[in-house]
């Protein structure tokens, strides 16, 4: 009725129009199911602008997939030139602290999809043999990566040793340098456990912590003691600040990484100027391992390998405080210089 009302001409403009808006959202339609047809990650595609913000999916699925197989060595050279893929010298590095909790630290920020790792401990900036093989040698030890990701890796030895920093910054004087923490006691416990598990694996006695830690003749503090000095964070950080500002560094709490990863790793998608992507999903608690382990995605889960989380050995009280007493103007320093304070004693 109302049809045949209208004048001729508003007739065909309204059967014109119809057409029109059926034809746009048929092929508003045609194009979404096409994009959901696409393999999430297709070898072929070219990926989008190298913006952070713009981390698609497949770039995870990708990192999960065909990264993997790189890593393996697996990835043909056409590949790698498809996706443009680079091995990166590493934008950022953990350079200690031993036994502060590096690995995890690492495998944790690598949950990030524009996050690459370098898989092994390249030991480039503390091995003299290691380093007179040239910055090419430490790049091919890097894992490919897309040009909008960044590449850590992580060695503690680079912490404490003396000619690292400089080393690190004629490489690259901008770079951002993570250092992960824990109480220096029970750091230095750790480092001690380590120590006396390799010895046992090779039917070796060794010393007991507190003969170590304390010096028999005069009872005081052994800084002598590798385990000690490592501990002594504000003598390491000091020598780096020679090289670096303070604002390259960011200090991780390794107590509260164990207890509450999370809100630690937040902070360091920060500092690397990444959007925040790591999400409680990514981190559950083991209760049998006693840690939080990784899960990347539906299947595929990880938690860290045995030799992280040993049980500590049992401590003479009167060392322990000793120690505690004997860190403490170290570590006010140390909180002082980074402007991040721990609740330790
Ligand atoms: N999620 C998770 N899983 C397992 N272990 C964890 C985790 N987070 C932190 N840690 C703690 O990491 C400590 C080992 O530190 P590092 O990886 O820096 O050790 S090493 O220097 O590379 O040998 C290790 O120290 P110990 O417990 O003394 O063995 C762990 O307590």
């Amino acid at each position: 009725m109302l049809f045949k009302q209208q004048p001729l001409l508003t007739q065909k403009l309204f059967v014109l129009g119809s057409l029109a808006i059926g034809s746009v959202l048929y092929l508003v339609a045609r194009v979404g199911t096409l994009d959901r047809l696409q393999p999430i990650c297709p070898i072929e595609r070219r990926l989008p602008p190298p913006e952070h913000e713009q981390i698609p999916l497949r770039t995870l699925q990708f990192k999960r997939g065909l990264l993997h197989e790189l890593r393996k060595g697996n990835a043909t050279k056409e590949q790698i030139r498809l996706h443009n893929l680079l091995q990166q010298l590493p934008q950022a590095i953990i350079i200690g602290v031993r036994k502060g909790g590096t690995r995890a630290l690492l495998e944790m920020l690598n949950l990030h999809p524009a996050v690459v790792k370098a898989s092994q401990e390249i030991h480039f900036f503390d091995n003299d043999q290691n380093y007179a093989r040239g910055i090419e040698w430490y790049r091919e030890k890097m894992p490919f990566s897309f040009p909008h990701q960044i590449t850590i890796e992580k060695s503690p030895a680079y912490f404490i040793t003396e000619e690292v920093p400089e080393r690190i910054f004629k490489m690259n004087s901008s770079i951002k340098l993570l250092v992960i923490v824990r109480e220096p006691t029970i750091r230095a416990v750790s480092d001690y456990t380590q120590v006396l598990e390799g010895k046992e694996r090779k039917n070796k006695t060794y010393h007991k912590f507190e003969k170590l830690a304390v010096d028999s003749g005069t009872c005081e503090v052994n800084t002598k003691y590798k385990a000690v000095r490592t501990s002594i964070y504000t003598k390491h950080l000091e020598r780096w600040l020679k090289y670096f500002p303070v604002d390259q560094f960011h200090i991780v709490d390794g107590d509260r990484l164990i207890a509450d990863p999370l809100p630690e790793l937040q902070l360091v998608e920060r500092f690397l100027n990444l959007p925040s992507r790591i999400s409680q999903y990514n981190l559950y608690f083991n209760a049998t391992r006693g840690f939080y382990c990784l899960r990347f995605n539906i299947v595929f889960n990880k938690c860290l390998a045995g030799s992280k989380g040993r049980t500590h050995p049992e401590v003479d009280p009167s060392v322990v405080t000793k120690l505690q007493k004997f860190f403490h103007p170290f570590n006010q320093k140390f909180f002082q210089i980074t402007g991040r304070a721990f609740n330790w004693p």
